[in-house]
């Protein structure tokens, strides 16, 4: 960032999760990511600045070797002048929703991330003339745990979302339970992908948001009150899926332009743009029945990645934090090992190296204990990531037009798919995730499946599971 060129007004609020706030520039395909911290959480530039270097360097290293090239963007960390981060932060206040100001955006430091602005095309560094719309997804986690150390049976049968969803309802992070089941989207049933899309149409809670010309046109602003207007999305979309505009209005035509929305995101999903390295992790448990061959999706497309690097997680939370114990007791004897042991980084070449060894065989020593660590880290950030996909409409002329373009859709559309929010779960948050993981199921196993032993007779009981295929209708 070029320093004395720096204009508030230049850039606005785009948006923000619970640990990094993004602002766009109003002209230039580029956003700015700062992280944000709790009030009081003093951070010295320095670790800042790390901090942002180490997520980098994550991507470059370990996340563009599992993904492949196309479908990271790491970015650059820059300085920015104190006075702008200062104005800027003034500025969009106002606009942030009122649940996530909990934490501050750091203005200290003068650090943030440069990144293209995916939800315009990011081939592009300038804004084109082209209309784009960008779906955002985040899928979470796409399988039923298969480690034998998994004590909770429930755990075979519903999986994490699904149970979670009643606690959030419970504690009123959401008002309603959403019929969005991540199992659907990574069947590679089309089907049941139609289904899950549908139902994070009609319940987005912050696992989908649409922009458009990168604009927020539906989903959730404010965490707590999302809206969902499907004449007036549909009124958004309808250009981009009947150019010819050869719809009557009224609720046939919203329902035919939803459909044909959720038709496309599906082939976009199912479509491999992949140029990338195939196959870092080969199938390592032999004889194992959920793995990402038996996913039904297409090698190579992201969501097929995604459950790849999601099932890094070999051993569940349940086998992975005795692991975490030992490697505990080992720092408490010898502290000044933390650094050769990797934990905060650097996240280089050879930590990469040793996340490929999906032995599970447990020998004792604090080195398979710290592999199946970091591969529990690498897992648990492909469970939270978000996949960003880029529609605009294509000309006819595809000479100039390098990128794929959606097959057999009433209208031309070319497309990009990518992959964000990378950043490394952290090692202290695991205990944390051994806690959330027993009140999530203990939620749900006490309160609703107790409710339906009661009320539901036992030939029915199934249809909560999420290992059935089938949904009612
Ligand atoms: O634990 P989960 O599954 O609820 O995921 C958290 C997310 O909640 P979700 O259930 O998606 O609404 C949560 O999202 P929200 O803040 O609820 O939008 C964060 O993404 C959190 O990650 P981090 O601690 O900020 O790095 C996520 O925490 P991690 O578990 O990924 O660390
Ligand atoms: N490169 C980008 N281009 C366009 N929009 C982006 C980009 N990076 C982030 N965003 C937007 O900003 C939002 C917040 O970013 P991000 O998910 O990285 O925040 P976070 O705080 O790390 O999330 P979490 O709550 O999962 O920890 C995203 O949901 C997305 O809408």
């Amino acid at each position: 960032m070029e320093e004395g060129k720096m204009d508030e007004n230049e850039w606005r609020y785009h948006g923000e999760g619970n640990k990094s706030l993004v602002v766009a520039h109003a002209q230039r395909c580029v956003v700015l990511r700062f992280l944000k911290f709790p009030p009081n959480r003093k951070k010295t530039s320095e670790e800042i600045f790390q901090h942002l270097q180490n997520i980098v360097d994550f991507g470059k290293n370990v996340m563009k070797e599992f993904f492949g090239e196309n479908y990271v963007h790491c970015g650059e960390v820059v300085q920015l002048p104190l006075e702008f981060v200062k104005q800027l932060c003034l500025k969009i206040q106002s606009e942030r929703p009122e649940s996530r100001c909990d934490k501050d955006l750091d203005t200290l430091s003068g650090y943030a991330m440069c990144l293209p602005n995916l939800t315009r095309l990011q081939t592009y560094r300038f804004a084109e003339h082209r209309p784009i719309l960008c779906v955002e997804i985040k899928p979470k986690c796409g399988f039923i745990p298969f480690s034998s150390y998994v004590t909770h049976e429930m755990k075979h049968k519903v999986c994490r979302y699904c149970m979670h969803q009643h606690l959030k309802v419970a504690t009123g992070k959401w008002k309603q339970i959403s019929k969005y089941c991540p199992l659907d989207l990574y069947s590679g049933n089309k089907q049941r992908m139609h289904f899950a899309l549908k139902s994070l149409l009609q319940e987005a809670q912050n696992n989908l948001k649409i922009f458009k010309n990168g604009e927020l046109i539906y989903g959730c602003g404010d965490a707590r009150s999302p809206v969902a207007d499907w004449r007036e999305l549909a009124h958004h979309l309808k250009p981009f899926f009947f150019p010819s505009n050869g719809l009557a209005s009224g609720p046939h035509c919203t329902r035919a332009v939803i459909r044909e929305l959720v038709h496309v995101i599906t082939r976009v999903l199912l479509s491999s743009s992949d140029k990338g390295r195939v196959g870092a992790l080969r199938p390592g448990l032999r004889g194992r029945k959920n793995t990402p061959e038996r996913s039904g999706l297409p090698k190579g497309c992201l969501l097929y990645k995604t459950l790849q690097v999601q099932m890094l997680d070999l051993l569940d939370i349940e086998g992975l934090y005795p692991l975490y114990n030992r490697i505990e007791r080992y720092l408490e004897e010898f502290p000044e090992q933390r650094k050769m042991l990797q934990i905060d980084g650097p996240y280089d070449e050879a930590f990469y190296q040793k996340l490929l060894d999906l032995s599970t065989e447990d020998d004792g020593t604090v080195a398979f204990a710290l592999t199946k660590v970091q591969q529990y880290r690498v897992a648990m950030t492909a469970k939270d990531c978000s996949i960003m996909i880029a529609l605009s409409p294509s000309l006819q002329d595809t000479s100039s037009d390098q990128r794929p373009v959606i097959p057999s859709s009433r209208s031309r559309l070319a497309f990009s798919v990518s992959v964000l929010d990378l950043d490394l779960k952290p090692y202290e948050s695991i205990p944390h995730q051994y806690k959330l993981d027993s009140k999530i199921v203990n939620y749900y196993s006490k309160t609703v499946h107790a409710k339906d032993d009661a009320v539901v007779p036992t030939r029915l009981k199934e249809s909560e599971d999420c290992t059935l295929v089938l949904h009612k209708v």
